[in-house]
């Protein structure tokens, strides 16, 4: 199948998710607009600024539109302020989110002085070799349901998550050459759409 993938590309780091996406194969499409969200097989929501994208969603009626396609069980993966997005709870703030993820998240929660950092992360999900993991001004998921598996953790701080349809991730796995995250996503789009 000729992969149709979305990238929210309302702010923030949608370029290179369609880079690696196309490097892969796929066909891409930037979501701006609700009617982009049609025939897509997948979607990517990318890191930026969480607010920003929360309140660009929320104009008119893209993220409602978003919610019923992830009820639906579109795969959608959420990198960064894509994370802080898709979980229901956002710790002190009430700024718009899609709701879908039961996952308690921090935002800027690596704190000021480590705002960016790099490090390897193991994913057994993934396979053996670490990846090498991007964070800049991350959050981490701060509590997660039984339902929702952990992937990876940094210090004991949740930083990738999947919950059936929904992946989250804290660090940018668009930003290293290793591909390996976003073919797990396209995996994921596979077996949606096997059946
Ligand atoms: N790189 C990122 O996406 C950072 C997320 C940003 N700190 C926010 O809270 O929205």
């Amino acid at each position: 199948m000729n992969k149709r993938v979305g990238v929210l590309a309302l702010q923030g780091a949608f370029r290179e998710h369609r880079q690696v996406l196309e490097q892969l194969g796929c066909d891409v499409v930037e979501v701006r607009k609700t009617c982009d969200l049609e025939g897509i097989h997948g979607l990517i929501i990318p890191g930026g600024e969480s607010t920003t994208i929360g309140k660009l969603l929320n104009i008119d009626g893209m993220g409602d539109e978003i919610k019923k396609l992830a009820t639906k069980d579109l795969p959608i993966f959420g990198t960064c302020a894509g994370m802080i997005l898709l979980s229901k709870t956002i710790i002190d703030s009430d700024q718009y989110r899609l709701n879908l993820m039961d996952t308690v998240v921090e935002r800027n929660a690596f704190g000021r002085q480590v705002a960016s950092f790099e490090t390897d992360l193991m994913v057994p999900a993934i396979g053996p070799n670490p990846i090498r993991a991007v964070f800049i001004r991350a959050p981490y998921l701060r509590e997660v349901a039984p339902n929702v598996g952990i992937l990876a953790d940094y210090d004991g701080k949740i930083v990738f998550a999947r919950q059936g349809n929904l992946l989250a991730s804290a660090f940018h796995p668009e930003l290293t050459p290793d591909q390996r995250v976003h073919q797990y996503f396209l995996d994921m789009i596979d077996e949606y759409w096997a059946h």
